[in-house]
């Protein structure tokens, strides 16, 4: 069974598009990315699979329960943290972590108390008085403290520090370890390389790619440097380019295909110079957020 599973799940805002024919599925256990620019439809995805949103067509699965019609008894064993978190400000964090406790079997602000230390983050102080990366803290202690089965973060790291980030990236490690679900919404790549076993990127409310951390680091693509004394020849077409920028004496691109074939393409080229080397998933993935989704099928 798989933890989390979107059928053509499609989300409308009236006339508005949000998502449209989303489908994939996150294995249990798994560290699942997604990512997209802004509007992409990342949220509305979440907000769907949460049951704040009611699908226009198309279904969801948790755990092998509908979203929609088992969405109270799916509660329990999801930890949400939303990308902008909204408090009663004149609590202390303490009190918040009881009162949110109390939803929940067993006592589980003994568990928030030990991850506020582990976050370094003050339970005495209220609300109100909170930075705005603590106050994310606190969203993120509040999505974890039951420890649920699944956990869909909506960009959690926003806001916090890096040696905040980095801890807060040891905490979910551990709870991969221990079996947990983790699908979390991203504007950074480099988080989602640094922690996640598959991405999927999501682009004018439709998926354009799903892929696997370990086949991108396969070394399938490269980035190429060509040194000219003078003009690069804008005529010449090499195969496998995802991207290109030409300057007055170079051409640097991503090259997506077999080595020998793009050295066998280089020997025909008068250059100065060349480097090539490993690009990072930005570079890999920035076509995409330039391009159409479809146009190209490079990955
Ligand atoms: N309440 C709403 N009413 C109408 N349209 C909406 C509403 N919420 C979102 N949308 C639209 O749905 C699309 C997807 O938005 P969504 O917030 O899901 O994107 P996102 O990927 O989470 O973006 P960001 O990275 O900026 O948070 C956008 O075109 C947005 O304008």
């Amino acid at each position: 069974m798989n933890a989390i599973e979107l059928n053509h799940l499609t989300k409308r805002y009236g006339k508005a598009r949000g998502i449209e024919d989303v489908t994939f599925q996150v294995a249990q256990g798994e560290i699942f990315g997604f990512i997209g620019p802004n509007g992409a439809g990342k949220s509305t995805t979440i907000r769907t699979l949460l049951n704040f949103l009611y699908p226009t067509s198309g279904t969801a699965k948790i755990l092998g329960k509908d979203v929609v019609t088992e969405a109270k008894n799916l509660r329990q064993h999801i930890g949400y943290l939303p990308s902008e978190v909204h408090y009663y400000d004149d609590m202390k964090v303490s009190e918040l972590f009881r009162f949110s406790a109390g939803f929940y079997p067993g006592d589980s602000s003994k568990h928030a108390l030990e991850l506020a230390e582990r976050l370094q983050l003050d339970t005495s102080r209220k609300i109100e008085d909170l930075s705005f990366g603590n106050k994310k803290k606190v969203g993120i202690i509040q999505a974890l403290m039951h420890e649920p089965q699944i956990l869909i973060l909506d960009e959690p790291t926003a806001g916090l520090d890096p040696l905040m980030q980095s801890i807060f990236f040891e905490l979910l490690r551990e709870l991969q370890q221990k079996g947990t679900t983790i699908f979390f919404s991203s504007h950074y790549l480099s988080e989602v390389q640094k922690l996640c076993n598959r991405v999927a990127i999501i682009k004018d409310g439709r998926m354009i790619k799903i892929e696997n951390m370990e086949d991108l680091h396969a070394k399938k693509f490269k980035k190429v440097h060509l040194h000219f004394q003078n003009k690069w020849d804008q005529k010449i077409r090499l195969e496998g380019v995802l991207q290109e920028n030409v300057t007055d004496n170079s051409y640097e691109f991503i090259y997506n295909g077999h080595t020998r074939n793009l050295l066998e393409q280089l020997v025909n080229i008068q250059f100065d110079d060349v480097t090539i080397e490993e690009p990072s998933l930005e570079e890999i993935f920035m076509h995409y957020y330039e391009k159409e989704a479809g146009e190209n099928d490079g990955l």
